[in-house]
């Protein structure tokens, strides 16, 4: 599995320790920023993650700002990704079985480290379920259909 992980400033940190264990688990990821705790702005994160998994260059991607909010937010703008924000591990289980979620959000503000990296573990492990959830999944991409077709 290939993995893309972006940041803005407020998720600097956490991203370090997620990039220390996807290579703890010798998982392969690509690290799109940001490179410091330098302010910056967490939409260009967003969408340069969401880009790199609908393209299919990447299997999944993670993204972290503060909340994790404006950078799932922005991250979803990109037609082909469900991005889901996880604070915890049942909803970080049920994004993958139910919604088949491309790329995992974590807030660094909201969650302590040793939670994000559960997060993260049952996230990447736990596979879509199928069944009558493939059936709402479709029904997500049917909105985007609709709306590139009106050439929005
Ligand atoms: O969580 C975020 C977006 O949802 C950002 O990380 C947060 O807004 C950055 O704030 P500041 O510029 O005050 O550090």
């Amino acid at each position: 599995m290939k993995v893309v992980i972006a940041s803005d400033h407020g998720g600097f940190r956490l991203k370090q320790e997620i990039m220390k264990q996807l290579e703890s688990k010798s998982i392969e990821y690509e690290d799109y920023g940001a490179y410091s705790e330098e302010s910056v702005d967490y939409p260009d994160y967003g969408h340069k993650v969401g880009e790199a998994v609908a393209s299919g260059k990447f299997d999944r991607g993670i993204v972290i700002c503060g909340t994790g909010i404006g950078i799932s937010i922005a991250a979803n703008k990109v037609p082909g990704v469900r991005a889901a924000l996880c604070g915890d591990c049942f909803s970080a289980k049920a994004s993958r079985e139910h919604n088949n979620a491309n790329v995992l959000a974590l807030g660094e503000r909201v969650i302590g480290v040793e939670l994000a990296k559960m997060i993260v573990d049952i996230w990447l492990e736990t596979e879509f379920a199928g069944g009558r959830h493939e059936r709402r999944v479709n029904k997500i991409s049917d909105i985007e259909e609709k709306y590139r077709q009106m050439g929005k």
